[in-house]
């Protein structure tokens, strides 16, 4: 698979997530599922899906010049709700640090 010149196999781990959430029986009307940045919204979207067609929100993340801080906006509504952010990767964990401070400012 382009890296390695063994047999990969790649393996996913959404349907353990899945499962999970199932039993804690909870209205998918009380989810939303956040992508933490735009690059990630196919895969949220289609993990949203798979949860009984939850809602999605996404955060759009934007830096207005060379070492300037990102400034971070909330596409989508969690006030009230339980917010689940799906990613492929965390390394600094910064992505998913700051979409959680924001979800929860906006009171989800
Ligand atoms: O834990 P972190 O250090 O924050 O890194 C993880 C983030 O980096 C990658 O996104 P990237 O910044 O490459 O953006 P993209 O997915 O939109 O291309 C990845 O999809 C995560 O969102």
């Amino acid at each position: 698979m382009g890296y390695f010149d063994i047999p990969v196999e790649h393996v996913y781990g959404q349907h353990v997530i899945l499962d999970y959430l199932a039993s804690k029986t909870i209205c998918s009307d009380d989810l939303v599922v956040v992508s933490p940045d735009i690059g990630g919204v196919a895969r949220a979207r289609a993990f949203a899906k798979r949860l009984s067609n939850a809602p999605l929100a996404i955060v759009d993340k934007r830096s207005h010049a060379h070492n300037v801080a990102e400034v971070m906006n909330l596409i989508g509504d969690v006030k009230g709700k339980i917010a689940i952010m799906v990613d492929d990767m965390i390394d600094t964990a910064g992505t998913i640090a700051k979409g959680a401070v924001l979800l929860h400012e906006e009171g989800g």
